[in-house]
């Protein structure tokens, strides 16, 4: 559903990615893993249209991203960012919007509200609804956030360290929402992750980027000691408990 052929984007001179290569189907639930500033970000950007290639194509069902209209395209793509401004709006109105794409008039049909009623249960936000962005915590920003992209309902939800102003216990019920949506809606779900552990629990496919380029990508078969050594520089070690596998690093005695 969703191939990425030979992408290359720079930043002017400065060359962020080179032939990148990958496809992903309807209901994976696929983790973009690496060091900071390898360019996973930039990789979402382009998947979303927000920046543009040097090169490569992105296609959706087959069909070239650039050639979407923007509405098209916000029915097939939803991209959460990393760091996000806040209007003076509700936690309800905020989730609304993310409906925008399916509004056939100027008054939001029973479908429009129904989503966001939904939305704001699955993510556990019908005590805040009516309160102002501003108004509550980063977390639950986060959350809302998430939610908006959610309702948009789209074939491709794209998210840059969703879970990265989380508490553990919200970390996890967020990745397990997004879990359900990639099992249960069919989803492909495309997360840029830091906790290689989390990833690794939820994510079916997992896509190492370093020096500009794909370093390895895979199943579990990729979750390896000397494979995510080189990615981050640092010595780990992978270890299985029962069925899970661990990636801990080894860290010297100071
Ligand atoms: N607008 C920009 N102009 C110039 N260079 C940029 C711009 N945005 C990002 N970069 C550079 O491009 C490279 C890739 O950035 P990107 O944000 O994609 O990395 P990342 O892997 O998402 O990092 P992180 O894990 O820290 O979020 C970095 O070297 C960054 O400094």
């Amino acid at each position: 559903m969703l191939k990425v052929d030979n992408l290359e984007f720079s930043f002017k001179d400065f060359q962020v990615l080179n032939g990148i290569c990958f496809e992903a189907r309807r209901g994976e639930f696929v983790s973009i893993l690496g060091n900071n500033g390898a360019g996973k970000s930039t990789l979402l950007k382009c998947i979303a249209r927000l920046l543009k290639p040097k090169s490569g194509v992105v296609l959706i069902d087959g069909k070239d991203a650039n050639s979407f209209s923007l509405h098209q395209l916000s029915k097939s793509v939803a991209y959460v960012p990393q760091r996000y401004t806040t209007n003076r709006i509700t936690v309800y109105e905020a989730i609304l919007l993310g409906r925008k794409p399916h509004f056939t008039g100027l008054i939001p049909s029973s479908e429009d509200l129904e989503k966001v009623e939904m939305a704001l249960d699955i993510f556990g936000l019908k005590h805040l609804a009516f309160r102002y962005l501003d108004e509550i915590s980063g977390g639950e920003l986060q959350k809302v956030v998430i939610a908006r992209a959610f309702v948009q309902e789209p074939k491709v939800l794209l998210l840059d360290e969703p879970i990265n102003n989380l508490d553990l216990k919200n970390q996890i019920e967020v990745l397990k929402i997004l879990k359900r949506l990639s099992m249960q809606e069919g989803i492909l779900v495309i997360v840029i992750l830091h906790d290689l552990n989390l990833a690794i629990r939820f994510s079916d496919w997992f896509i190492f980027i370093k020096d500009r380029k794909i370093f390895a990508s895979g199943g579990k078969e990729v979750i390896r000691a000397d494979i995510i050594s080189k990615v981050y520089g640092i010595d780990v070690k992978v270890e299985k408990h029962g069925d899970e596998i661990f990636v801990v690093p080894i860290v010297a005695a100071i």
